[in-house]
């Protein structure tokens, strides 16, 4: 018998891919990371500094610099995609739609192609729209396909309500619901301390439980921009929210996690990926745990579900098969015309024939 090494493929080495990396290989999760990234000296150099870094790891880690070869990817059991420009959502993460929809257009296919039959953990914004995407050009089942979701917003709220309570968040249940976005709702309804509800305790022991959970919710909200603010990236709770999910697949683990998933009628909502309470195991995603909420509640994850739909509309429709072979050209978007969100950049990538180089030629 041969016991094989967990592979991870990591797809983007900006600021979030290597992160991801470094939390798979500190936490004893991966026993490879296979990067891939159009920009080849950074990607070098990440791979560099995690092979070094790799010393210091709870078990031998080896780390592969596949540039754009993304082909390599497919013997991976899990590939994280953090392909992104994150700078295009200073704002919001919509600014980054037209972008990186038309990101992984130019490696899903082709990983796909090479025979990847893995799972797909979405880092990339806007989350629920480009896991949707993922989905669509993989061929996998959606179980294989997620995205890290309000995984991230949910750690936030808990982090939060930790510091306001003096309670470890272990102990603590709270998910953030719907869009990984400004449209998500937190499920307070749902939040309990070790079994225990939130309202009845807040009843019991007000000077412990009676938080503000309006300033929380906004803690939670947006918590991401305070960091952009003053680091224009957030790292370190993304990679461990991707790292987190990844070690539910690969250990089997059958762990309910706020994720970016695909709902099938559960809340009264059919054909989009968003962010709910889901199983996690070495099946992918699913089932889904769905909450009794409130009515506020559901008409508020109602709401964030139609802004992910109006998304999708954004987006120009295209031929799957197509897209696997040849990357479909995206019109600018008035809200946000900037050559990097029509993909300009990466015409290195694709071929300056698909998408030209050329800021001026772009237009
Ligand atoms: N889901 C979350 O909670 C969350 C949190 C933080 C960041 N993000 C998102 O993750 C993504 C990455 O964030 P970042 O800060 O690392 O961004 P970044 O701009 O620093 O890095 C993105 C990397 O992707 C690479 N890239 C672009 N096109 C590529 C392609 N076709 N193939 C391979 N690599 C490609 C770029 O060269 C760059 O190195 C962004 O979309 C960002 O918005 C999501």
């Amino acid at each position: 018998m041969t016991i094989g090494p967990v592979r991870i493929g990591i797809v983007g080495t900006g600021h979030v891919g290597p992160h991801v990396a470094y939390s798979l290989m500190m936490q004893g999760i991966a026993d490879e990371v296979h990067l891939c990234d159009v920009n080849d000296s950074k990607v070098t150099a990440e791979a560099q500094d995690l092979n070094d870094a790799s010393v210091f790891a709870p078990h031998r880690v080896r780390v592969w610099n596949h540039h754009t070869d993304y082909e390599a990817l497919a013997s991976c059991d899990v590939i994280v995609n953090a392909a992104g420009h994150v700078t295009l959502s200073s704002k919001d993460r919509d600014g980054e739609l037209y972008a990186t929809a038309r990101m992984v257009r130019t490696f899903v296919g082709r990983i796909a192609a090479a025979g990847f039959t893995g799972f797909w953990v979405n880092v990339t914004n806007p989350n629920d729209v480009v896991t949707r995407e993922i989905h669509r050009l993989s061929g996998l089942p959606a179980s294989h396909v997620m995205g890290t979701g309000t995984c991230l917003d949910s750690a936030r709220l808990r982090s939060a309500i930790a510091l306001a309570t003096d309670v470890a968040p272990e102990s603590i249940v709270a998910y953030m619901l719907g869009e990984h976005g400004f449209s998500e709702i937190p499920a307070w309804s749902a939040v309990s301390f070790a079994g225990k509800p939130l309202a009845q305790l807040a009843a019991s022991d007000p000077d412990r439980y009676g938080f503000d959970k309006a300033e929380l919710s906004e803690q939670a909200l947006r918590g991401g921009y305070w960091c952009y603010t003053g680091k224009h990236c957030t790292e370190y709770a993304i990679a461990n929210s991707a790292a987190r999910i990844v070690r539910a697949i690969v250990h089997d683990e059958h762990v309910v996690l706020p994720v970016c998933t695909y709902l099938d009628g559960e809340y009264g909502q059919r054909g989009l990926f968003i962010s709910v309470p889901a199983m996690v195991s070495a099946q992918g995603v699913g089932p889904v745990t769905e909450l009794t909420l409130t009515e506020e509640e559901q008409a508020g994850f109602a709401a964030s579900c139609d802004k992910v739909r109006a998304n999708y509309a954004k987006l120009p429709p295209f031929a799957v098969e197509d897209a696997r072979r040849v990357p479909v050209t995206i019109p600018a978007d008035p809200a946000h015309d900037d050559v990097y969100a029509r993909g300009g950049f990466i015409g290195i990538a694709c071929g300056p024939e698909v998408f030209p180089s050329d800021p001026q030629a772009a237009r």
